[in-house]
């Protein structure tokens, strides 16, 4: 396995604005990494300077723990495959797949051969003599793909590459990148706004908002503990609240034998949405009154929208057997539950 990359207070500047604000991390090689987060946040500036495709205004680039932040794009290592994938019209599968071999002087019978081996790699043999134009979505990913890995990169770049796929072909060429990543065992770096394909994808999730990190580590770490309000609002399932009004202190749990507050006053907590119930499954639920808003019929679940006394909202996601039409509807009263060990408070 090869291809570990370190950003040391990496920095990039467009008109006095950082737009990458000086960001340390580091991504494991061999490993699948999503770099996440809404438009603008910063990601895809992030990966285009790993690339060489954008010069970096501050901190360096280590790949390999080799200083790559002057190299230009064929020194470094890396290969990366574009939003619209930027295949050639004009020539066949085989010649785009073998272009990056042709500009660094490897013979047409090797070039070709290799690019063979590519096509069959990523399931498009058969394809070999089409155009781009006659592909489907899918299969011109795959070439883009193909033409990426042809110069043996240690680490590949992917900048949002499913965003053009319908939802359908979106989650089986998913699978097939992990599938490939997991086999060539190269390091995979994906830029992607959809919480949803990093979880899916990454063994390591880096979230981002305004050019800085918000939090790093697997989906699973990350999901049960968000780092900060921004974290847990963009990730969804989770409501984000304060300990005031009707939660002030959470200190009215039912079963709770001390007057000691759970939270000091203010501060701000995290609950998931899969984890508040309409029943107590313990003495020491936490409790709180609230009114339904509103219910939507999720397939797998019933999420519920509730407003507390204080004007807090707060979803959940009840399961079918603990949804009562009668009970839960809006304008209903009910009493939401939830263990104390559920409270996440934000760690910065
Ligand atoms: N060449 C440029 N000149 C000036 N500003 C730029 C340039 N490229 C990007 N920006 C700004 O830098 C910020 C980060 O852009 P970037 O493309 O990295 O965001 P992103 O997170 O990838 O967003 P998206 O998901 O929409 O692609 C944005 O505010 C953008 O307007």
């Amino acid at each position: 396995m090869s291809g570990s990359i370190e950003l040391v207070q990496t920095t990039k500047v467009y008109d006095q604005i950082s737009v990458v604000d000086a960001i340390n991390v580091k991504v494991d090689k061999g490993s699948y990494c999503c770099l996440l987060g809404p438009s603008g946040c910063g990601k895809s500036t992030t990966l285009r300077m790993i690339a060489g495709h954008e010069a970096v205004t501050e901190g360096d680039i280590l790949l390999n723990d080799r200083n790559v932040t002057r190299l230009t794009p064929r020194q470094r290592g890396t290969a990366m495959m574009f939003q619209d994938y930027a295949l050639f019209p004009h020539m066949s599968c085989l010649d785009n797949v073998a272009y990056g071999l042709k500009v660094t002087g490897v013979s047409k019978v090797d070039r070709y051969e290799q690019a063979d081996a590519m096509l069959g790699l990523v399931n498009m043999a058969e394809h070999a003599n089409k155009f781009p134009d006659q592909l489907s979505g899918g299969q011109q990913q795959r070439i883009a793909l193909a033409r990426a890995l042809i110069c043996k990169p240690d680490v590949v770049l992917l900048d949002e590459p499913l965003s053009a796929l319908d939802p359908f072909l979106r989650i089986q060429m998913r699978k097939e990148l992990k599938q490939l990543q997991q086999k060539l065992g190269l390091t995979f770096i994906h830029v992607t706004h959809s919480q949803e394909e990093a979880f899916a994808l990454a063994d390591q999730a880096i979230v981002m908002s305004r050019g800085k990190i918000e939090q790093v580590g697997s989906p699973r770490a990350i999901f049960e503990s968000p780092n900060t309000p921004f974290v847990a609002n963009f990730i969804g399932g989770h409501n984000v609240l304060k300990a005031s009004g009707s939660l002030e202190f959470l200190s009215w749990s039912a079963g709770s034998d001390s007057d000691d507050p759970l939270l000091e006053a203010n501060t701000s907590f995290s609950v998931r949405a899969d984890h508040i119930t309409t029943q107590p499954r313990s003495d020491k639920d936490v409790a709180v009154k609230a009114e339904v808003i509103g219910t939507e019929f999720q397939a797998q679940f019933y999420l519920v929208e509730c407003v507390l006394e204080d004007s807090q909202s707060v979803t959940c996601y009840l399961p079918e057997e603990s949804f009562d039409v009668h009970l839960i509807s809006s304008g209903k009263s009910l009493y939401l539950y939830w263990s104390q060990e559920r409270i996440n408070t934000f760690r910065c």
